[in-house]
C-alpha cells in the first residue's frame, strides 16, 4: 500500500485524536479533488474517501491506495484537521462545564433545600419552566383559584427562572405572610416601577431600611389614634359628597372619586378639593392610567423580559403600553414635588391647617441639619403615597357597594329599618352610632368581601430561603395571596357571589366565628396596609350616611326602563366594577332637607352662591 506524507501526517494526527468521536468535514478545497479521482481510483475508494464527509471513521478512509497526484495539499488537510479536533475540544470542554456546572447547583440546591421537596405544581419544563402551563395572565385570580383545587393551597410556579408561590387558603396565607413575616416581606424589583415614576411608592419598595422609616413615618400618621383624628373631616366631606348627590344624582361615579380623593388631600396636604372639577381629580385620575396600565397589558412581557423597557413608543403594541405606563410619571412628580411644595409653602406662611405634611415638617425641624434633606425626602414619599394609595382602594370598595345596593334592595331596605331605628329621622349618622348599627357594619365588611379591589393582595417576596408546611421555598420567591379565591371560597362564605351582609350576624350580634373580610383584604406581616382604620372609618361614614337619606338605584336605560347590571371584576392588580353605573333618590322630601341642614353654617351658605 502506498503512503505518502500527506495520509502519513494525517494519519498521526487521528490518530492521537482517536480517542475522540471524530466527526470530520473537509473543506471545499479538499472536497474537490476527491470528488474528481482518477480513473485508477476505484468507486469503491471514491466512496470510502467520501466517508471523512459523511463522519464515518477517519482511520478506515485512510487505509486508501491513492495516486498522490488526486490528494488534497497537505497543508489544507492538515489545517482542517486542527481546526476540526480544536472544535471537538472545545465542545468537550463545554459539555464538562455544563455538567459540573450542573453537578454543583445540585449539590447547592441540595445543600439549601436539605432535600426538603418543592411544593406541588404543574410539571416544569427545562430553563422555561411553568411558561406554556401557567394560568392566563388574565384575571389570573381564577386560573390560580382553579390549581389550587387540583394541587392544594399551596402550589408552586416557575416561569423563565422565577419562582412564583400561590397562596391558597386564609390558613396558609397567614401561616406564611403574618408568622413568617420577617423573610416573607420584601417586593420583587420590577422595570415597571421607575417607568410609571413610582420609586417612591411605599407599596414597591424592597424590604430594609429605607423601606422601614417610610413605613414608620406613614405608620405614625394612620395608627388606630391618629386615624380617629381625622373622623371629623371625613364626616364633614361626606356631608358635602350628599348635598353635591342630591344636586346631581346621575353623578354617582364622579362623586365617589370627589370623596375620597377630597378626604386624602386634606388629611396629607390641608389641602380643600371643592369639587369633582377639581385639578387634583384629575391627577390622581391621570396617575392611576399608567399605574393600571403597569399591571393589565404588559406587565408578563416586562417581568420577563426587562429590556423591552428600552423599546420606542412607536413599536407597535408595546410601545402604546410603554408610553400609558409612562403617562403615570409626570402625576407621580407632580404628587411628590409640587403638592408638597405648595403646602409647605402654606405652612410657611402660617395658613396651613393641621395635615400629615404639617406633623412631618415638625419632625423634620427636630432633627439633626445634615438629616433634614433624607427626612424632607421621605416626607414628599410619604404624602404621596398616602394621597395615592388611599384615593383609589376606597374608590373601588365604594362602587362596589353602590352597585351591590342596586343589586341587592332588599339589604337597603334592612338597613334603612335600622337606621330609622338607631339614629333617627332628624340627624345624620355619626362615628358614635356605630356600635349599634351592626347591620351598616356587616355591609361594610360584606362590601369588602363581595368586590374585591386586590384580588391577589400585593405580593410579597422572600429575602431567605425558608420552608412551609414541610416544603422548601427558596429566597427570592415571588409570594401570591389568592385573597379573592379566599373571599369567595364557599366553604367559608356560602354562596360567595350574592351581597348577603347577614352572614356577619348572629342573634343580633357581629358573629366573631366568621372570617372578618378585613383580615385578608388589607393584606398582610409587615406590609398590611397602614392605611386601613383610615379606609375603615371613610367607608362606614359614606354607607351609612348615604343610605340614610338616599335609595340608590339601577341607572334607567332610553326608554325609562331600569339597565341590568352585573358584577364583573376588571383585570388588574387593582380591580374595579365593570360598567359601573347608578343613580341616587331621596328617600323624602325629609331626608332631603336633612342633607341640607347637614352643612355647617359657612359651608352651606358657600355651597349655595
Ligand atoms: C379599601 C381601602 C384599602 C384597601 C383595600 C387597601 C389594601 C391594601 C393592600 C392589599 C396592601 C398591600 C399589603 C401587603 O403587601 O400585604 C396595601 C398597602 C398599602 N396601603 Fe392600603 N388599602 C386601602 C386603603 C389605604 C389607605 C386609605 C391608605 C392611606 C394611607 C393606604 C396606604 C397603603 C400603603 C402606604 C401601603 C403600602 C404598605 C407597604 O408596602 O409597606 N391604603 N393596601
Amino acid at each position: 500500500m502506498g503512503t505518502n506524507k500527506c495520509s502519513g501526517d494525517l494519519a498521526a494526527h487521528v490518530s492521537e485524536s482517536s480517542a475522540w468521536p471524530v466527526k470530520l468535514a473537509l473543506p471545499n478545497q479538499c472536497a474537490a479533488p476527491v470528488q474528481n479521482m482518477t480513473a485508477d481510483v476505484t468507486d469503491e475508494r471514491t466512496q470510502r474517501l467520501s466517508s471523512y464527509t459523511y463522519g464515518l471513521p477517519a482511520r478506515e478512509a485512510l487505509r486508501l491506495d491513492q495516486p498522490a497526484s488526486t490528494y488534497p495539499s497537505l497543508h489544507t488537510v492538515k489545517m482542517a484537521l486542527t481546526e476540526q479536533s480544536w472544535g471537538t475540544v472545545v465542545i468537550g470542554y463545554a459539555l464538562l462545564f455544563v455538567l459540573v456546572h450542573h453537578l454543583r447547583s445540585a449539590q447547592d440546591w441540595y445543600a439549601r433545600s436539605r432535600g426538603r421537596p418543592l411544593p406541588p405544581g404543574p410539571r416544569r419544563l427545562p430553563f422555561v419552566g411553568n411558561l406554556f402551563n401557567s394560568p392566563s395572565a388574565w384575571k389570573p385570580w381564577l386560573g390560580f383559584r382553579d390549581l389550587t383545587n387540583k394541587y392544594g393551597d399551596i402550589v408552586y410556579l416557575e416561569v423563565l427562572g422565577k419562582p412564583m408561590l400561590i397562596l391558597g387558603s386564609p390558613s396558609v396565607i397567614f401561616e406564611f405572610l403574618d408568622n413568617h413575616s420577617a423573610i416573607t416581606s420584601d417586593r420583587a424589583p420590577s422595570p415597571m416601577i421607575p417607568l410609571a415614576g413610582q420609586e417612591y411608592n411605599l407599596g414597591f419598595m424592597r424590604y430594609g431600611e429605607w423601606w422601614r422609616r417610610h413605613r414608620r413615618a406613614v405608620w405614625q400618621q394612620f395608627h388606630p389614634n391618629a386615624a380617629r383624628e381625622y373622623w371629623p373631616m371625613q364626616q364633614a366631606i361626606t356631608r358635602k359628597v350628599l348635598v353635591k348627590l342630591l344636586e346631581r344624582p346621575n353623578d354617582c361615579q364622579a362623586l365617589i372619586r370627589f370623596s375620597f380623593v377630597a378626604s386624602m388631600f386634606k388629611a396629607v396636604y390641608g389641602a380643600d378639593v371643592d369639587d369633582d372639577q377639581d385639578r387634583r381629580i384629575a391627577l390622581i385620575e391621570a396617575l392611576f392610567v399608567g399605574l393600571r396600565e403597569c399591571t393589565i397589558s404588559v406587565q408578563f412581557l416586562l417581568e420577563y423580559l426587562p429590556v423591552l423597557r428600552f423599546l420606542p413608543f412607536w413599536t407597535p403594541w408595546v410601545g402604546k403600553h410603554l408610553e400609558q405606563l409612562s403617562a403615570s410619571k409626570e402625576p407621580s412628580r407632580h404628587m411628590v414635588e409640587d403638592e408638597f411644595n405648595e403646602a409647605k409653602a402654606r405652612i410657611e406662611q402660617g395658613q396651613g391647617e393641621s395635615s400629615i405634611v404639617s406633623h412631618l415638617m415638625t419632625r423634620i425641624a427636630e432633627v439633626e441639619s445634615n438629616q433634614q434633606r433624607e427626612e424632607e425626602q421621605i416626607a414628599r414619599n410619604v404624602a404621596a403615597v398616602s394621597a395615592e394609595a388611599g384615593a383609589d382602594t376606597t374608590y373601588s370598595t365604594t362602587e362596589g357597594f353602590f352597585l351591590a345596593m342596586c343589586l341587592y334592595p332588599e339589604v337597603q331596605q334592612k338597613a334603612r329599618a335600622e337606621l330609622d331605628a338607631v339614629v333617627g329621622p332628624h340627624r345624620l349618622p355619626e362615628y358614635t352610632d356605630r356600635p349599634s348599627l351592626v347591620y351598616i357594619e356587616a355591609i361594610v365588611k360584606e362590601s369588602l368581601r363581595w368586590h374585591n379591589v386586590a384580588p391577589l393582595g400585593i405580593a410579597h417576596s422572600t429575602i431567605a430561603d425558608d420552608e412551609l408546611r414541610g416544603y422548601f421555598i427558596p429566597a427570592g420567591t415571588n409570594l401570591v395571596p389568592n385573597v379573592w379565591a379566599c373571599m369567595h371560597d364557599p366553604e367559608i362564605y356560602p354562596e360567595p357571589d350574592r351581597f348577603y351582609p347577614e352572614r356577619f350576624i348572629k342573634d343580633g350580634k357581629s358573629n366573631p366565628d366568621v372570617l372578618d373580610p378585613a383580615t385578608l383584604i388589607f393584606g398582610f406581616g409587615r406590609r398590611i396596609c397602614p392605611g386601613r382604620y383610615f379606609a375603615d372609618a371613610g367607608l362606614f361614614i359614606l354607607i351609612a350616611s348615604v343610605l340614610h337619606v338616599f335609595e340608590i338605584l339601577p341607572p334607567l336605560d332610553e326608554h325609562g326602563k331600569p339597565i341590568k347590571l352585573e358584577h364583573v371584576q376588571s383585570h388588574g392588580l387593582l380591580s374595579y366594577p365593570e360598567n359601573f353605573g347608578c343613580v341616587v333618590k331621596p328617600r323624602s322630601a325629609n331626608a332631603a332637607a336633612l342633607i341640607l341642614n347637614s352643612l355647617p353654617e359657612e359651608q352651606s351658605t358657600s355651597e349655595e352662591t
